[in-house]
C-alpha cells in the first residue's frame, strides 16, 4: 500500500450523486491529480499545537451550579460544538465566527442526505423535487452562501495564516476560474467540518466508557493529575487486486476480533494497550482507526492531541456516571467517514470535583 504510485485511491461510495450535495469533490471524496493536488495543500495546516482549550467546562460547571450540584447532560451536542470549535480555531483563523451556524446547517444537510443514500434505489431519484431533495439542496445552498461570505470578508479583511487562506491561494496558484476556486473552496471547507467532527463522536464514546468503568476513569483521572500537575494540560504533555476493484474492510469488525485481540476482544480494556499496539493485537497494521496508506486521517495528531486535552481536563474537573437516561444504541453514519455514532446520545451524570 504505501509502495503504490497511482493517485486513484477510489471513493466508490453508493449514492455519490446524493453526497456530492454534502462533499462536493473537496479531499474526502474525489480521486486522482485533483485529490493529491487538495492533500498537499491541506496536511500542513493541521497543526497540533493550535488546538486550545474551549468554554466546555465553563459550561459544565454553570450547568451543575444551577442543577444543584449534579446535572444530567446530555453531552453529544456539547462534545461536537468542541471538536467544531477547534477544527475552526486550527484552519480558518480567528474571523470563522459563523462557524456554529455553518456546522449546524451541515449537519442538517448530512441527515437529509443520509436519508438520500439510504432511499436512492431508483436510479434518477435523486433529481426530483421531493420533500428531502429540495431540503437537501436548499440546506446546500445556504451552506454555500455562509461559507462564501466568510471568503468574501477574507478578501476584504487581509490575509491571516490558516487553511482557509492556504486553500485560497492554493485555488489561485491553479489557474481556476472564478466558479471553480469558489467550488474548490467551499467544498473543502465542508470536507475538513465533515472529518473533523469525527472527533467529537469519539470524545463522546469516550466519555461514555469511562462513566460506565469508574475505575478506568479513576485511574484516567490520576495519571492526568500526575502528568498536568494541576496546570492546564499542553499538547506535550500529553500524542494486489485486479484495476478498478475496491476493498471495503468493516474496520469495527477488525477491531473486535477475538482471533486478532484475544478472547476479551468486546471487553473494555485500556490496559490491553500498556505494550503498545504490537502487544495488544497479532499484527499491528490490523489496528488503524485513522485508515492506513496513502490516504491515511490528515487529521490524526491533531485529533489525537484534542482528545487528550479534552478527556483530562474533564476527568481532572469532574466525576461522572451514566445517567438513567442513557440507552445504547451505536448507529451506523454512512454518509462522510462511516461514523458510528451513539443513535441516542450519550446522558450523563455529571459532578464537580
Ligand atoms: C478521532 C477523530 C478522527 C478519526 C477516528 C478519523 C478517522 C479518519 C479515517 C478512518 C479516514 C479515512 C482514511 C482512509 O480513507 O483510508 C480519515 C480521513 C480524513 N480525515 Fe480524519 N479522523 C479523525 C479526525 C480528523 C480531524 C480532526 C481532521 C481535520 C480537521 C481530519 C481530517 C481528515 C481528512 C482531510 C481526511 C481525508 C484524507 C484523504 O482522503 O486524503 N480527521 N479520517
Amino acid at each position: 500500500m504505501t509502495t503504490c504510485t497511482s493517485l486513484d485511491f477510489g471513493r466508490p461510495l453508493s449514492g455519490t450523486k446524493e453526497l456530492r450535495a454534502l462533499l462536493g469533490q473537496g479531499i474526502l471524496n474525489s480521486n486522482g491529480a485533483h485529490w493529491a493536488h487538495q492533500r498537499k495543500i491541506i496536511a500542513p495546516e493541521l497543526f497540533v499545537d493550535k488546538v486550545k482549550v474551549s468554554t466546555l467546562l465553563d459550561t459544565w460547571e454553570s450547568i451543575i451550579e444551577n442543577q444543584g450540584g449534579i446535572a444530567d447532560i446530555k453531552i453529544d451536542e456539547h462534545m461536537r460544538s468542541f471538536a467544531g470549535d477547534v477544527v475552526s480555531r486550527a484552519c480558518f483563523g480567528s474571523n470563522f465566527s459563523r462557524n456554529k451556524e455553518i456546522f449546524s446547517k451541515l449537519r442538517a444537510l448530512e441527515e437529509v442526505t443520509f436519508k438520500a443514500v439510504r432511499s436512492a434505489k431508483v436510479p434518477g431519484m435523486g433529481l426530483l423535487p421531493t420533500k428531502s431533495n429540495r431540503a437537501r439542496r436548499a440546506f446546500e445552498k445556504e451552506v454555500r452562501a455562509l461559507i462564501l461570505k466568510v471568503v468574501k470578508e477574507r478578501n476584504e479583511f487581509g490575509y491571516e495564516n490558516d487553511l482557509l487562506q492556504t486553500l485560497l491561494d492554493g485555488a489561485k496558484i491553479a489557474n481556476l476560474s472564478q466558479d471553480s476556486i469558489q467550488q474548490f473552496v467551499v467544498d473543502n471547507c465542508k470536507n475538513i467540518y465533515q472529518a473533523g467532527g469525527a472527533t467529537g463522536v469519539l470524545a463522546t464514546w469516550c466519555l461514555m466508557l469511562l462513566a460506565s468503568n469508574q475505575e478506568w476513569q479513576d485511574r484516567v483521572r490520576a495519571e492526568a493529575l500526575h502528568v498536568c500537575k494541576g496546570q492546564i494540560p499542553n499538547v506535550d504533555m500529553v500524542l494486489k487486486m485486479k484495476q478498478g476493484v475496491n476493498v471495503w474492510t468493516l474496520v469495527t469488525t477488525l477491531h473486535t476480533d477475538p482471533e486478532i485481540w484475544g478472547p476479551d476482544a468486546f471487553k473494555f480494556n485500556p490496559e490491553r494497550f500498556a505494550n503498545g499496539v504490537s502487544g495488544a493485537c497479532k499484527q499491528p497494521y490490523l489496528y488503524m482507526p485513522f485508515g492506513i496508506g496513502p490516504r491515511v486521517c490528515l487529521g490524526q495528531s491533531l485529533a489525537q492531541a484534542e482528545l487528550k486535552i479534552l478527556i483530562s481536563l474533564i476527568v481532572t474537573k469532574f466525576s461522572f456516571s451514566l445517567s438513567p437516561k442513557y440507552v445504547h444504541k451505536p448507529s451506523f453514519n454512512l454518509v462522510a467517514i462511516s461514523l458510528i455514532e451513539p443513535g441516542n446520545g450519550v446522558d450523563l451524570l455529571v459532578k464537580k470535583l
